[in-house]
């Protein structure tokens, strides 16, 4: 796990950079939102991992393995088990669309944080995971987030005359308790209120 975690790490880091570098965004410009560029924490990510275990259910209709959310962190990278598909994806005039499984592949989803930071850029993913009739279905979810102390606010860079402002700023731990009372309202409950 500790070795898994490591690669994670690695990929999250470059895949982070490789993101902000198509938003034009520096590391400094990173360092301004999150916090002082004395303080070194700021380049030390927040991770978790989360083993998720989905046993085959006799009525699926009847059941959900995770009820639709948006992850909080950045974004989050998930393996799956090739077993029979679980993870859907919600896209407004769609509905609910599958992510099947496909081999060595991972998924990214990215999170409320890293839509704030990106004033809606990059959308956070609404998902769910269901259920099936015959596979118990695993996964692990590896949460990439900013520092436990930082702060979130959109990148000013990415406000200007045609992107006003979407997001007050807040910091990690308020928004984890504005999520934990408030869930899907979350988004909604921090847009800056001058709009
Ligand atoms: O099991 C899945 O496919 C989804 C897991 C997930 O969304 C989560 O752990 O936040
Ligand atoms: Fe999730």
């Amino acid at each position: 796990m500790e070795e898994y975690k490591k690669k994670l790490k690695d990929i999250a880091d470059r895949l982070m950079r490789l993101m902000l570098d198509s938003l034009g965004i520096s590391k400094e410009d990173l360092r301004l939102v999150l916090g002082s560029s004395a303080d070194e924490s700021v380049d030390i990510p927040h991770t978790a991992l989360q083993l998720n275990s989905y046993p085959a259910c006799p009525d699926p209709n009847r059941a959900m393995g995770l009820a639709p959310h948006t992850d909080t962190s950045l974004f989050t990278i998930l393996s799956q088990s090739r077993t029979k598909a679980g993870l859907q994806i919600h896209r407004d005039g769609f509905g609910w669309i599958t992510v099947r499984p496909v081999a060595g592949a991972l998924v990214v989803n990215i999170g409320d944080l890293f839509h704030i930071l990106t004033n809606g850029r990059f959308s956070s993913a609404v998902h769910r995971a269901v259920v099936n009739q015959t596979d118990h279905r695993l996964s692990i979810a590896y949460f990439y987030g900013p520092p436990c102390n930082s702060k979130i606010a959109p990148i000013s860079k990415l406000v200007d005359s045609n992107h006003p402002l979407r997001y007050r700023s807040t910091t990690w731990r308020e928004y984890i308790g504005i999520k934990a009372r408030h869930f899907d309202k979350s988004l909604s409950l921090i847009t800056n209120r001058s709009l």
